[in-house]
């Protein structure tokens, strides 16, 4: 009998490209790994404040690397990701609340779609070659009205409280349950790690059945 699939959580924010990058692979690999992959939108700024951290780009040297380091991704990883010039602005000060709460309404109300949404989110502030990802005007205004809601606070603060609790000190992490044991693995440079406490195999950031579908 096949075994059940092992639960993944993967907690983001569209505001971290490595955020993006993660949640492509494990979005790939979720058709190919026994694995039940729940999306967690949250936010970046709480888990920053929470544990006392401070976004990477703030120190000029590796916000530099940070920007070499995404252009070699985007290639390898097949994400189509590019730094906008007004980063700081876009980024930094404008800060990501409004779309979390987008997406924790999408989530609450339309959980079929989050996952287009989350990509389309990212590839406004990321690529800007943003395509439709499909919801209807009228449903869109709906969710931006939930937005203000306590129903969608309450909930985007509980799943950033839920990464902090499993010790987020940034985004993206992914918490894998096996065994009865959860581990959180932080980046999306650990996949190599993920598929070793899996079981499973890695494959590279573009697994074959991918591959065929590009
Ligand atoms: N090595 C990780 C880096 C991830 C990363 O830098 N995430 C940023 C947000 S985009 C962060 O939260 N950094 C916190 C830290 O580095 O302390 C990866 O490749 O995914």
């Amino acid at each position: 009998m096949a075994s059940l699939p092992r639960k993944l959580e993967l907690f983001y924010d569209v505001l971290s490209p490595y955020s993006w990058l993660g949640f492509e692979v494990l979005c790939r690999y979720q058709h190919i790994w026994n694995i039940d992959l729940h999306l967690c939108p949250s936010l970046i700024g709480g888990i920053m404040k929470n544990s006392g951290n401070k976004p990477p780009a703030l120190l000029p040297q590796k916000g530099k690397y940070m920007f070499v380091d995404l252009q070699h991704l985007r290639k390898f990883y097949q994400v189509p990701i590019q730094v906008p010039k007004d980063f700081f602005s876009v980024i930094l000060e404008k800060g990501s609340l409004t779309a979390m709460r987008f997406l924790t309404a999408v989530k609450q109300e339309n959980p079929e779609m989050l996952e287009r949404v989350s990509r389309e989110l990212w590839m406004r502030v990321w690529s800007r070659a943003a395509e439709k990802a499909g919801l209807s005007k009228e449903q869109a205004k709906s969710l931006l009205e939930k937005c203000s809601t306590d129903k969608v606070k309450s909930s985007l603060r509980e799943t950033t409280e839920a990464a902090c609790n499993y010790g987020a000190f940034g985004l993206p992490i992914t918490v894998v349950h096996v065994d009865n044991k959860s581990h959180m693995l932080f980046g999306s440079d650990r996949m190599e790690l993920l598929a070793h406490l899996l079981g499973e195999q890695w494959q590279g950031p573009v697994p074959s059945p991918v591959k065929g579908k590009l």
